[in-house]
């Protein structure tokens, strides 16, 4: 069996529990192949350590099964790669927030230098049969610097986040140069089906892209293969985390708390595309509108620190906070808190009892590549008296979870009418709902998605070996 190297930003020891989708999953994925995962340690080195632009130190770790390769980026470049480029330009189009991107500031240097550390740190690593699996937005161009190395091996590529519409993608200065990196993969893989079609819609209109069947495209000068991956779960180890000690005291001590009222749980980190304010706008519609919700639901709203480098984060934190202010001051009451909100990451070994503890799980992302936290609270669920999901019709998790309440999170109305629908819904209806969700994130888990897609890297090599690579 070929080794397996999985190229990630962020990487986590995979014998413990990280924060953040792509991590928890990989770590999953990894723990059962075993193999290398290489990317970032998450160190800065400052000037004054000598973090000028430049080579960065590689750290080796055994964690189990897994081989973890960690580099260090010099300050300028986490700045222009990470902040900059990754989180400040193609984070906020790849999630159609064209007004948030900083497109003048120069990043993308930083952005290629940091992909051409990378190749040249793992190039010398590589055994001619590793199969390599690159993640995410911030290492686009990764194939394309492998192979500048003269790697051979197979590449595949997959985007956590969403792809927007071709001409949304259009307006990203060099967006011409990011999707010929993307053609320098074997296979590209996406979140959703709706990602895949605005892939293929670009490579047509804006680069002559010819459809060669199978999900293949020739495309400059070589042959590329794309599809919709979508990322699961692992609801066996999900199932059992449940019913660990640590959730397990978590949802005992939560039912004790609120055994009067209905418990309303979102879980997301502090990103604007995570629609926070639009939650807690129809959140606040909801006590507007129904009167019989004051005192018998309460809403926990977890906000995990994301990304404070970012000045569009820090905009949002302000926004959330008053709005939970004024929501408590306005509905509150001596015995009665309507919003409880945390600005901190919860472990996610105790999450399974706050999910199952809840009534309603509030999913309202503007865009969301998948969200992994919708699957979790479905499979956190007890099937006897389970809970309702409320999903933003805008997260790829959508055109998996149809028997979720559906919404739109921009229609403040509409979405309050469907947490009231969600707090009165008879059980058989939620036991019904629940049943096919549940059956959905089993057959679709994270072993679905790394199996898949492994499969069809590994035939698709098969098929184009020969084919030219791809200089950017
Ligand atoms: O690494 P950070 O900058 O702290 O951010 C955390 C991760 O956020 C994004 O997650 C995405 O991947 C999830 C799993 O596929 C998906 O469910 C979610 O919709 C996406 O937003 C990001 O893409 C990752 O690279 C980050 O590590
Ligand atoms: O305080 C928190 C917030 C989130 N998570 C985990 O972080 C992941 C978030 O993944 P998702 O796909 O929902 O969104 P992302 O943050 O990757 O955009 C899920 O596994 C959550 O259980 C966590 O452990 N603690």
């Amino acid at each position: 069996m070929p080794r397996l190297v999985v190229v990630s930003n962020r990487i986590a020891d995979p014998r413990k529990t990280a924060a953040g989708g792509l991590a928890v999953a990989l770590a999953e994925v990894l723990n059962n192949t075993g193999g290398m995962w290489f990317g970032w340690s998450g160190k800065v080195i400052e000037p004054s350590a000598g973090g000028k632009a430049g080579e960065g130190e590689v750290h080796t770790q055994q964690a189990g099964a897994v081989k973890l390769v960690t580099v260090d980026l010099a300050r300028e470049d986490y700045d222009a790669y990470y902040v900059g480029y990754s989180n400040g330009v193609l984070w906020p189009v790849f999630h159609y927030r064209l007004d948030l991107a900083d497109f003048d500031a120069g990043y993308i240097g930083g952005y290629r230098r940091v992909n051409q550390l990378f190749a040249r740190k793992l190039a010398p690593l590589l055994q001619p049969d590793d199969v390599i699996w690159v993640h995410d937005y911030h290492l686009i161009p990764l194939a394309a610097e492998l192979r500048a190395l003269g790697c051979q091996q197979r590449i595949g590529y997959f985007l956590h986040i969403p792809l927007p519409p071709p001409l949304i993608l259009a307006a990203i200065p060099g967006h011409d140069w990011l999707v010929r990196g993307l053609c320098s993969y074997d296979l590209v893989g996406f979140q959703s089906e709706a990602d895949h079609q605005h892939f293929c819609r670009y490579i047509q209109s804006e680069a002559g892209a010819q459809d060669v069947g199978g999900g293949r495209w020739r495309v400059f000068n070589r042959t590329v293969h794309a599809g919709a991956y979508p990322i699961g779960i692992d609801v066996d180890e999900f199932a059992a985390v449940t019913q660990a000690p640590e959730a397990r005291e978590m949802y005992e001590r939560m039912r004790r708390e609120y055994s009067r009222r209905k418990l309303l749980v979102g879980v997301d980190r502090l990103d604007y595309s995570k629609g926070l304010p639009h939650r807690l706008k129809a959140f606040r519609e909801l006590l507007q509108k129904y009167p019989e919700t004051h005192k018998s639901a309460t809403l926990i709203q977890i906000a995990s620190p994301s990304r404070e480098d970012v000045s569009a984060y820090s905009d949002i934190l302000h926004e959330l906070e008053s709005l939970c202010g004024s929501i408590n001051g306005n509905f509150g009451e001596l015995d009665w808190m309507p919003v409880r909100y945390m600005h901190r990451t919860v472990a996610r070994a105790r999450l399974p009892g706050l999910y199952r503890a809840s009534r309603v799980a509030l999913v309202t992302p503007l865009r969301d590549g998948m969200n992994l936290v919708a699957k979790e609270f479905v499979a956190a669920q007890d099937p006897e008296d389970p809970g309702v999901l409320v999903l933003s019709r805008f997260a790829g998790a959508a055109e998996q979870l149809k028997e979720a309440l559906l919404v739109n999170p921009y229609d403040k109305e509409g979405t309050a009418g469907a947490i009231q629908v969600a707090l009165q819904m008879p059980l058989e209806e939620r036991r019904q709902r629940h049943q096919a969700l549940l059956a959905n994130c089993k057959r679709f888990d994270v072993h679905w998605w790394c199996d898949t897609f492994l499969d069809t890297l590994r035939t698709a090599q098969a098929e184009e070996s020969g084919t030219p690579w791809l200089r950017l």
